[in-house]
């Protein structure tokens, strides 16, 4: 393909790129030129619905229409919003979200059809969970949930990297729409169980209330330092359910032929079994948000080239987690299964 030159808006389209979150837009701009300005606007796309949908100054009848016409605002150039709140950690991003059309607009129609068809499904679901009466009550729910917020992006990245042509037509079929969903699923539910105090204190659930429910009559007693063992009995049944989502996640892994796109897909996924590690059993998460430690992160964004170097990451990290399980937890045997399952295929 001809090298298209990048353009100011491109360049624009970085820079808001690298604002929103460092070090995964560094994994963006490693990956194959036809790939990398898709994702990058793929990813900004996502972000821009994001900083719609999490913005509680937004009253729900403006912040409805606005989501589910999103996936025309595509199409209108040099269209911006500026209706976030103050605080809305990206409300640069809306600002300036015209180079983000601009962008959109340059993309290969293939491309373009993969992220309006995302953006319309995702928007659709954050409309329904953005009813407040709305809540994740059982797992099915929680499936739902995260199938809507993340694994329609582990669909669109899968439908790109088919059309980019450095993936197999595999990526496209029936089989990826299910083991796409389960790359998201797994960061998602990692992402919730990590920020409980984070959600709780703006007022989001999203643990599964038929789970929480058999530990409190409310989420808010998992602050009392009396209610640690519950709250953390509590956590770790629901970290054995994120583990359940590994099979998958090795056979997604398994079928990328091309280097860029295996590091970009398999850096999310190593850092979220280091993070599940790093909650199990760990009262610290009903204290504060607990990241992996920095050294860690680095080493594994070098490590996890191939299938064998995230094999032994995830063996090494689920061997640690078994340290620290304990018979008397409610979920012990169906964490020592969900472990061995993670680990038989290493
Ligand atoms: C095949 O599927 C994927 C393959 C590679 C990466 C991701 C996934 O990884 C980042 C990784 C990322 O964004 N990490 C942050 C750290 C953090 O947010 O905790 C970072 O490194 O700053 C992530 O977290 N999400 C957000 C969702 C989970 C909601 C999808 C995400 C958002 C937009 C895009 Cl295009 C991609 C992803 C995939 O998505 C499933």
């Amino acid at each position: 393909t001809i090298q298209k030159e990048t353009t100011k808006e491109l360049i624009e389209c970085y820079r808001l790129l690298g604002l929103t979150s460092r070090s995964f837009a560094a994994v963006i701009q490693a990956l194959q030129p036809e790939l990398r300005a898709a994702v990058c606007v793929f990813y900004l796309v996502l972000r821009g619905l994001d900083t719609i949908e999490d913005d509680m100054t937004i009253p729900f009848d403006t912040k409805a229409p606005l989501l589910l016409d999103f996936h025309n605002i595509l199409y209108k150039e040099g269209w911006t919003f500026d209706g976030n709140g103050p605080d809305e950690k990206d409300r640069h991003l809306l600002l300036e979200f015209h180079y983000v059309v601009t962008e959109f607009l340059r993309l290969k129609k293939e491309y373009r059809d993969v992220i309006q068809n995302i953006t319309q499904r995702m928007a659709k679901g954050m409309c329904h969970y953005a009813d407040e009466s709305i809540t994740v009550i059982t797992l099915a729910d929680w499936d739902e949930y995260c199938h809507h917020v993340a694994g329609l992006v582990g669909i669109g990245l899968s439908k790109l990297f088919a059309a980019s042509g450095l993936e197999s037509e595999e990526f496209y079929g029936k089989e990826c729409e299910h083991l796409g969903n389960q790359m998201g699923l797994f960061l998602q539910k990692t992402n919730i169980i990590r920020d409980f105090l984070e959600d709780l204190d703006e007022g989001r659930v999203w643990w599964p209330k038929c789970v929480w429910g058999k530990y409190a009559a409310s989420l808010e007693e998992f602050r009392l330092p009396e209610n640690r063992g519950k709250a953390v009995a509590c956590m770790n049944e629901l970290i054995t359910n994120a583990l359940e989502h590994i099979p998958a996640m090795f056979t997604y892994m398994s079928k990328i032929t091309e280097q860029s796109v295996f590091n970009f897909c398999a850096i999310p996924q190593v850092m979220a079994v280091a993070t599940l590690n790093s909650c199990y059993n760990n009262p610290r998460v009903f204290q504060k948000v607990v990241k992996i430690r920095k050294g860690l992160a680095v080493r594994y964004m070098l490590d996890s080239k191939n299938m064998d170097a995230v094999a032994l990451i995830f063996d090494e990290q689920l061997k640690e987690l078994e340290t620290k399980m304990n018979p008397s937890d409610p979920s012990y045997k169906a964490t020592t299964l969900a472990v061995h399952n993670a680990r038989r295929l290493v």
